[in-house]
Protein backbone atom coordinates (compact mmCIF):
# COMPACT_ATOMS: atom_id res chain seq x y z
CA UNK A 1 0.00 0.00 0.00
CA UNK A 2 1.37 4.08 -0.69
CA UNK A 3 0.62 7.06 0.71
CA UNK A 4 -0.20 9.94 -1.51
CA UNK A 5 0.81 13.06 -0.66
CA UNK A 6 -0.07 16.49 -2.65
CA UNK A 7 1.97 19.04 -3.06
CA UNK A 8 5.35 16.46 -2.60
CA UNK A 9 7.79 18.42 -4.27
CA UNK A 10 7.33 21.14 -2.36
CA UNK A 11 9.87 22.62 1.04
CA UNK A 12 6.98 20.75 4.15
CA UNK A 13 5.76 17.87 1.67
CA UNK A 14 9.16 16.65 0.16
CA UNK A 15 10.57 16.50 3.99
CA UNK A 16 7.60 13.94 4.93
CA UNK A 17 8.70 11.99 1.27
CA UNK A 18 12.15 11.63 2.43
CA UNK A 19 11.12 10.34 6.39
CA UNK A 20 8.35 7.81 4.58
CA UNK A 21 10.52 6.90 1.92
CA UNK A 22 13.06 6.68 4.84
CA UNK A 23 11.09 3.96 6.87
CA UNK A 24 10.17 2.21 3.45
CA UNK A 25 6.81 3.33 2.91
CA UNK A 26 5.81 3.24 -0.80
CA UNK A 27 4.87 7.17 -2.31
CA UNK A 28 3.31 8.39 -5.03
CA UNK A 29 3.61 12.07 -5.40
CA UNK A 30 0.75 14.58 -7.00
CA UNK A 31 1.95 17.79 -7.75
CA UNK A 32 1.19 20.54 -10.44
CA UNK A 33 5.21 22.56 -9.80
CA UNK A 34 3.44 25.61 -9.47
CA UNK A 35 5.92 26.11 -6.50
CA UNK A 36 7.40 22.79 -6.29
CA UNK A 37 10.67 21.61 -7.50
CA UNK A 38 11.08 18.33 -9.29
CA UNK A 39 14.58 17.53 -8.16
CA UNK A 40 12.91 17.15 -4.64
CA UNK A 41 11.31 14.45 -5.43
CA UNK A 42 13.34 12.40 -8.49
CA UNK A 43 13.12 9.20 -8.98
CA UNK A 44 9.68 8.54 -7.41
CA UNK A 45 6.51 8.01 -8.87
CA UNK A 46 4.50 11.47 -9.82
CA UNK A 47 1.27 12.40 -11.41
CA UNK A 48 1.81 16.12 -12.57
CA UNK A 49 -1.55 17.43 -12.31
CA UNK A 50 -3.57 20.51 -10.85
CA UNK A 51 -5.34 19.27 -8.15
CA UNK A 52 -7.94 21.82 -8.86
CA UNK A 53 -8.48 20.96 -12.43
CA UNK A 54 -12.31 19.65 -13.72
CA UNK A 55 -10.72 16.31 -14.79
CA UNK A 56 -8.66 16.14 -10.90
CA UNK A 57 -11.33 13.86 -9.21
CA UNK A 58 -10.85 11.02 -12.47
CA UNK A 59 -7.32 11.57 -12.81
CA UNK A 60 -6.91 10.94 -8.97
CA UNK A 61 -8.96 7.74 -8.27
CA UNK A 62 -6.95 5.82 -11.39
CA UNK A 63 -3.49 6.99 -9.57
CA UNK A 64 -5.41 5.73 -6.10
CA UNK A 65 -6.10 2.39 -8.03
CA UNK A 66 -3.14 1.73 -9.85
CA UNK A 67 -0.46 2.42 -6.99
CA UNK A 68 -2.86 0.56 -4.22
CA UNK A 69 -3.00 4.03 -2.29
CA UNK A 70 -4.23 3.39 1.36
CA UNK A 71 -3.65 7.09 2.82
CA UNK A 72 -3.30 10.84 1.63
CA UNK A 73 -1.17 13.59 3.18
CA UNK A 74 -2.54 16.84 1.49
CA UNK A 75 -0.37 19.52 1.25
CA UNK A 76 -0.86 20.83 -1.75
CA UNK A 77 -2.20 24.72 -1.78
CA UNK A 78 -1.36 28.43 -2.16
CA UNK A 79 0.08 29.90 1.05
CA UNK A 80 0.80 33.71 0.29
CA UNK A 81 -1.23 35.22 3.05
CA UNK A 82 -1.03 38.89 0.64
CA UNK A 83 -1.57 36.96 -2.47
CA UNK A 84 -4.36 35.85 -0.70
CA UNK A 85 -6.29 38.94 0.44
CA UNK A 86 -5.36 40.69 -3.50
CA UNK A 87 -6.56 37.21 -5.45
CA UNK A 88 -9.43 35.06 -3.52
CA UNK A 89 -11.04 33.86 -6.02
CA UNK A 90 -7.67 32.50 -6.79
CA UNK A 91 -7.31 31.02 -3.73
CA UNK A 92 -10.49 29.37 -2.63
CA UNK A 93 -10.63 28.13 -6.58
CA UNK A 94 -7.41 26.43 -5.74
CA UNK A 95 -7.40 25.74 -1.87
CA UNK A 96 -10.87 24.67 -1.62
CA UNK A 97 -11.49 23.36 -5.02
CA UNK A 98 -8.36 20.77 -4.61
CA UNK A 99 -9.61 19.52 -1.12
CA UNK A 100 -13.25 18.87 -3.44
CA UNK A 101 -11.60 17.18 -5.64
CA UNK A 102 -10.19 15.17 -3.20
CA UNK A 103 -12.57 14.03 -0.66
CA UNK A 104 -14.76 13.19 -3.55
CA UNK A 105 -11.99 10.59 -4.95
CA UNK A 106 -11.56 9.21 -1.02
CA UNK A 107 -14.89 8.78 -0.97
CA UNK A 108 -15.06 7.53 -4.72
CA UNK A 109 -12.39 5.10 -3.49
CA UNK A 110 -12.72 4.56 0.16
CA UNK A 111 -9.66 5.75 1.82
CA UNK A 112 -9.21 5.29 5.23
CA UNK A 113 -6.97 8.24 6.24
CA UNK A 114 -5.90 11.49 5.43
CA UNK A 115 -3.73 14.06 6.96
CA UNK A 116 -4.37 17.90 6.23
CA UNK A 117 -1.66 21.04 6.74
CA UNK A 118 -3.81 23.67 8.25
CA UNK A 119 -2.31 26.50 9.98
CA UNK A 120 -2.10 28.81 12.55
CA UNK A 121 -3.77 31.42 10.33
CA UNK A 122 -6.82 29.77 11.13
CA UNK A 123 -6.64 31.51 14.57
CA UNK A 124 -6.54 35.47 13.21
CA UNK A 125 -5.56 37.64 15.65
CA UNK A 126 -6.19 36.10 19.11
CA UNK A 127 -6.68 38.02 22.34
CA UNK A 128 -4.08 35.38 24.26
CA UNK A 129 -0.69 34.80 23.62
CA UNK A 130 -0.98 30.74 23.87
CA UNK A 131 -3.68 29.17 21.49
CA UNK A 132 -5.09 26.04 22.31
CA UNK A 133 -6.86 23.77 19.39
CA UNK A 134 -10.57 24.69 21.30
CA UNK A 135 -10.18 28.38 20.68
CA UNK A 136 -12.67 29.69 18.47
CA UNK A 137 -11.33 30.59 14.71
CA UNK A 138 -11.40 33.62 13.07
CA UNK A 139 -9.14 33.70 10.52
CA UNK A 140 -8.73 37.41 9.28
CA UNK A 141 -7.90 36.74 5.53
CA UNK A 142 -8.85 34.30 2.74
CA UNK A 143 -5.61 31.96 2.74
CA UNK A 144 -6.52 31.22 6.81
CA UNK A 145 -10.40 31.13 5.65
CA UNK A 146 -9.38 28.86 3.12
CA UNK A 147 -7.93 26.51 6.17
CA UNK A 148 -10.40 26.54 8.32
CA UNK A 149 -13.22 25.75 5.63
CA UNK A 150 -10.72 22.91 4.85
CA UNK A 151 -11.26 21.48 8.05
CA UNK A 152 -14.83 22.06 8.41
CA UNK A 153 -15.23 20.11 4.89
CA UNK A 154 -13.05 17.11 6.59
CA UNK A 155 -15.51 16.94 9.71
CA UNK A 156 -18.48 16.80 7.13
CA UNK A 157 -17.00 14.27 5.48
CA UNK A 158 -15.87 12.43 8.27
CA UNK A 159 -19.71 12.69 9.60
CA UNK A 160 -21.10 11.30 6.32
CA UNK A 161 -18.75 8.20 6.15
CA UNK A 162 -19.82 7.33 9.70
CA UNK A 163 -23.51 7.66 8.81
CA UNK A 164 -22.90 5.45 5.39
CA UNK A 165 -21.18 3.13 7.88
CA UNK A 166 -17.67 3.52 6.07
CA UNK A 167 -14.44 4.37 7.49
CA UNK A 168 -12.93 7.55 7.00
CA UNK A 169 -10.19 9.15 9.99
CA UNK A 170 -8.36 12.31 9.35
CA UNK A 171 -6.27 14.81 11.18
CA UNK A 172 -5.62 18.47 10.52
CA UNK A 173 -2.33 19.52 11.60
CA UNK A 174 -2.11 23.71 12.44
CA UNK A 175 1.33 24.55 11.57
CA UNK A 176 3.02 27.43 13.24
CA UNK A 177 5.96 29.05 12.20
CA UNK A 178 7.57 26.27 10.41
CA UNK A 179 11.35 26.99 9.34
CA UNK A 180 14.55 25.40 8.68
CA UNK A 181 16.13 22.29 6.87
CA UNK A 182 16.04 18.90 7.28
CA UNK A 183 18.13 18.34 4.27
CA UNK A 184 19.94 21.13 2.56
CA UNK A 185 18.27 20.09 -0.89
CA UNK A 186 14.84 20.32 0.40
CA UNK A 187 15.24 23.86 2.09
CA UNK A 188 12.45 26.36 1.70
CA UNK A 189 13.18 28.71 -1.62
CA UNK A 190 10.59 31.02 -1.23
CA UNK A 191 12.12 33.56 0.56
CA UNK A 192 8.47 34.65 1.89
CA UNK A 193 9.18 34.77 6.03
CA UNK A 194 11.21 36.07 8.39
CA UNK A 195 14.57 33.70 8.39
CA UNK A 196 14.67 33.33 4.56
CA UNK A 197 14.26 37.18 4.17
CA UNK A 198 16.51 37.64 7.04
CA UNK A 199 19.36 35.46 5.05
CA UNK A 200 18.28 36.78 1.73
CA UNK A 201 18.96 40.97 2.71
CA UNK A 202 22.55 39.58 4.79
CA UNK A 203 23.63 38.24 1.40
CA UNK A 204 23.03 40.98 -0.44
CA UNK A 205 24.56 43.52 2.29
CA UNK A 206 21.29 44.58 3.48
CA UNK A 207 20.18 44.97 7.47
CA UNK A 208 17.16 43.20 8.53
CA UNK A 209 14.12 45.18 8.90
CA UNK A 210 12.14 44.32 11.94
CA UNK A 211 8.15 45.49 11.64
CA UNK A 212 7.17 47.21 14.84
CA UNK A 213 8.96 46.97 18.25
CA UNK A 214 6.71 48.83 20.03
CA UNK A 215 4.25 45.68 20.57
CA UNK A 216 3.35 44.55 24.84
CA UNK A 217 5.52 41.88 24.33
CA UNK A 218 9.64 42.15 26.78
CA UNK A 219 11.32 43.29 23.81
CA UNK A 220 8.41 44.94 22.44
CA UNK A 221 8.82 42.47 19.03
CA UNK A 222 6.03 40.09 17.71
CA UNK A 223 6.60 36.66 19.36
CA UNK A 224 5.98 33.14 16.86
CA UNK A 225 6.30 29.61 17.78
CA UNK A 226 8.99 28.19 15.15
CA UNK A 227 9.01 24.70 14.57
CA UNK A 228 11.92 23.21 12.70
CA UNK A 229 10.51 21.33 9.31
CA UNK A 230 11.70 18.17 10.24
CA UNK A 231 9.98 18.00 13.63
CA UNK A 232 7.04 19.08 11.81
CA UNK A 233 7.78 16.35 9.15
CA UNK A 234 7.63 13.75 11.76
CA UNK A 235 4.21 15.03 13.32
CA UNK A 236 2.81 13.93 9.75
CA UNK A 237 4.45 10.07 10.49
CA UNK A 238 2.82 10.40 13.40
CA UNK A 239 -0.63 11.31 12.78
CA UNK A 240 -0.38 8.43 10.18
CA UNK A 241 0.49 5.84 12.92
CA UNK A 242 -2.44 7.28 15.34
CA UNK A 243 -5.66 6.90 12.32
CA UNK A 244 -3.61 3.09 11.99
CA UNK A 245 -4.25 2.58 15.82
CA UNK A 246 -7.98 3.82 15.45
CA UNK A 247 -6.91 6.97 17.02
CA UNK A 248 -9.92 8.83 16.34
CA UNK A 249 -10.24 11.16 19.91
CA UNK A 250 -9.17 14.65 18.36
CA UNK A 251 -8.49 15.26 14.79
CA UNK A 252 -7.02 19.01 14.85
CA UNK A 253 -3.96 19.43 16.31
CA UNK A 254 -1.58 22.39 16.70
CA UNK A 255 1.70 22.06 15.70
CA UNK A 256 4.54 24.11 17.46
CA UNK A 257 7.17 23.89 19.95
CA UNK A 258 5.29 25.37 22.78
CA UNK A 259 7.98 28.14 23.41
CA UNK A 260 7.71 31.61 21.74
CA UNK A 261 10.45 34.09 19.94
CA UNK A 262 10.37 37.36 19.77
CA UNK A 263 11.70 38.80 16.31
CA UNK A 264 15.01 40.60 17.50
CA UNK A 265 15.53 37.17 19.39
CA UNK A 266 15.73 35.54 15.92
CA UNK A 267 17.44 37.74 14.62
CA UNK A 268 20.31 37.90 17.07
CA UNK A 269 20.14 33.90 16.56
CA UNK A 270 21.28 35.09 13.09
CA UNK A 271 24.11 36.52 13.99
CA UNK A 272 25.56 34.17 16.82
CA UNK A 273 24.95 31.30 14.04
CA UNK A 274 26.44 33.15 11.15
CA UNK A 275 29.17 34.98 13.15
CA UNK A 276 28.16 38.48 11.68
CA UNK A 277 27.78 41.45 13.38
CA UNK A 278 23.55 42.26 12.90
CA UNK A 279 22.24 46.34 13.38
CA UNK A 280 18.48 45.75 12.11
CA UNK A 281 16.72 48.33 10.48
CA UNK A 282 13.07 49.67 12.56
CA UNK A 283 10.11 49.30 9.65
CA UNK A 284 6.72 50.05 10.64
CA UNK A 285 4.31 47.22 12.18
CA UNK A 286 3.01 45.36 9.61
CA UNK A 287 -0.60 44.81 9.09
CA UNK A 288 -2.50 41.89 10.98
CA UNK A 289 0.43 41.15 12.54
CA UNK A 290 -0.68 39.31 15.91
CA UNK A 291 1.49 40.48 19.07
CA UNK A 292 2.49 36.96 20.55
CA UNK A 293 1.10 33.67 18.84
CA UNK A 294 2.62 30.44 20.20
CA UNK A 295 1.65 27.20 19.56
CA UNK A 296 -0.40 25.18 23.23
CA UNK A 297 1.16 21.73 22.68
CA UNK A 298 -0.78 19.79 25.32
CA UNK A 299 -2.99 17.91 22.87
CA UNK A 300 -0.52 16.67 19.98
CA UNK A 301 2.28 15.76 22.77
CA UNK A 302 -0.57 13.61 24.78
CA UNK A 303 -2.62 12.27 21.89
CA UNK A 304 0.52 11.59 18.89
CA UNK A 305 3.62 11.06 21.25
CA UNK A 306 5.22 13.81 19.22
CA UNK A 307 7.39 16.61 20.38
CA UNK A 308 9.46 19.10 18.70
CA UNK A 309 13.18 18.12 19.02
CA UNK A 310 15.08 21.06 17.57
CA UNK A 311 15.02 24.48 19.15
CA UNK A 312 15.46 28.06 17.56
CA UNK A 313 19.54 27.40 17.18
CA UNK A 314 18.92 24.32 15.00
CA UNK A 315 16.49 25.75 12.97
CA UNK A 316 18.71 29.06 12.33
CA UNK A 317 22.11 26.68 11.72
CA UNK A 318 20.20 24.45 8.88
CA UNK A 319 18.86 27.60 7.63
CA UNK A 320 21.85 28.85 7.63
CA UNK A 321 23.64 26.12 6.39
CA UNK A 322 21.38 25.41 3.51
CA UNK A 323 22.19 28.91 2.43
CA UNK A 324 25.66 28.04 2.21
CA UNK A 325 26.07 30.84 4.73
CA UNK A 326 27.37 29.06 7.80
CA UNK A 327 30.93 30.33 8.41
CA UNK A 328 34.21 28.27 7.49
CA UNK A 329 34.72 27.18 11.67
CA UNK A 330 31.66 26.48 12.46
CA UNK A 331 31.13 23.85 9.27
N1 LIG B 1 5.38 26.96 5.13
C1 LIG B 1 4.63 27.39 6.13
O1 LIG B 1 5.08 28.22 6.94
C2 LIG B 1 3.23 26.87 6.33
C3 LIG B 1 2.54 27.22 7.50
C4 LIG B 1 1.25 26.73 7.69
C5 LIG B 1 0.66 25.89 6.75
N2 LIG B 1 1.35 25.58 5.60
C6 LIG B 1 0.71 24.71 4.61
O2 LIG B 1 1.56 23.61 4.33
C7 LIG B 1 1.37 23.17 2.99
C8 LIG B 1 2.72 23.05 2.30
O3 LIG B 1 3.37 24.31 2.35
P1 LIG B 1 4.85 24.52 1.82
O4 LIG B 1 5.48 25.54 2.69
O5 LIG B 1 5.54 23.22 1.62
O6 LIG B 1 4.54 25.22 0.42
P2 LIG B 1 5.13 24.94 -1.04
O7 LIG B 1 4.61 26.04 -1.91
O8 LIG B 1 6.60 24.74 -0.98
O9 LIG B 1 4.45 23.56 -1.41
C9 LIG B 1 3.16 23.44 -1.97
C10 LIG B 1 3.23 22.37 -3.05
O10 LIG B 1 1.94 22.14 -3.58
C11 LIG B 1 1.98 22.23 -5.00
N3 LIG B 1 0.66 22.74 -5.42
C12 LIG B 1 0.10 23.94 -5.13
N4 LIG B 1 -1.13 24.04 -5.66
C13 LIG B 1 -1.36 22.85 -6.32
C14 LIG B 1 -2.46 22.32 -7.06
N5 LIG B 1 -3.57 23.03 -7.28
N6 LIG B 1 -2.35 21.07 -7.58
C15 LIG B 1 -1.23 20.33 -7.38
N7 LIG B 1 -0.16 20.79 -6.69
C16 LIG B 1 -0.23 22.02 -6.16
C17 LIG B 1 3.14 23.15 -5.32
O11 LIG B 1 3.68 22.97 -6.61
C18 LIG B 1 4.13 22.75 -4.22
O12 LIG B 1 4.92 21.64 -4.59
C19 LIG B 1 0.41 24.18 2.36
O13 LIG B 1 -0.89 23.62 2.41
C20 LIG B 1 0.51 25.38 3.26
O14 LIG B 1 -0.66 26.15 3.23
C21 LIG B 1 2.63 26.05 5.37
O1 LIG C 1 11.37 41.04 7.24
C1 LIG C 1 10.62 40.68 8.18
C2 LIG C 1 9.74 39.57 8.08
C3 LIG C 1 8.96 39.24 9.16
N1 LIG C 1 9.03 39.98 10.30
C4 LIG C 1 8.22 39.61 11.48
O2 LIG C 1 8.57 38.28 11.80
C5 LIG C 1 7.44 37.59 12.35
C6 LIG C 1 7.21 36.32 11.57
O3 LIG C 1 6.75 36.68 10.28
P1 LIG C 1 6.53 35.65 9.09
O4 LIG C 1 6.07 36.43 7.92
O5 LIG C 1 7.75 34.80 8.94
O6 LIG C 1 5.41 34.68 9.64
P2 LIG C 1 3.93 34.98 10.18
O7 LIG C 1 3.96 34.75 11.65
O8 LIG C 1 3.42 36.25 9.70
O9 LIG C 1 3.08 33.88 9.40
C7 LIG C 1 3.48 32.52 9.32
O10 LIG C 1 2.91 31.82 10.37
C8 LIG C 1 1.49 31.86 10.44
C9 LIG C 1 1.07 31.12 11.68
O11 LIG C 1 1.68 31.65 12.82
C10 LIG C 1 0.89 31.25 9.19
O12 LIG C 1 1.05 29.85 9.18
C11 LIG C 1 1.50 31.88 7.94
O13 LIG C 1 1.09 31.13 6.82
C12 LIG C 1 2.99 31.89 8.00
O14 LIG C 1 3.56 32.61 6.92
C13 LIG C 1 6.27 38.57 12.28
O15 LIG C 1 6.14 39.20 13.51
C14 LIG C 1 6.74 39.60 11.23
O16 LIG C 1 6.19 40.88 11.41
C15 LIG C 1 9.89 41.08 10.41
O17 LIG C 1 9.94 41.73 11.45
N2 LIG C 1 10.65 41.38 9.34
Amino acid sequence: MAVLVTGGAGYIGSHVVRLLAERGDDVLVVDDFSTGIGARVEGLPVVNLDLAASDAEERLVSAIKEHSVDSIIHFAAKKQVGESVEEPVMYFRQNIGALTNILAAVEATGIESLVFSSSAATYGMPDVDMVAEDLGCRPINPYGQTKLIGEWMIDNQIAASQMRGATFNAVKLRYFNVAGAGWNELADTAVMNLIPIVLERLKDGKAPIIFGDDYDTPDGTCIRDYVHVKDLAEAHIAALDYMKVGGTTETVFNVGTGTGASVKEVIDTIAEVTGRDIVPDMGERRAGDPPALVADVTRISALLSWKAEFGLEEIVRSAVEAAEMLPDQKR
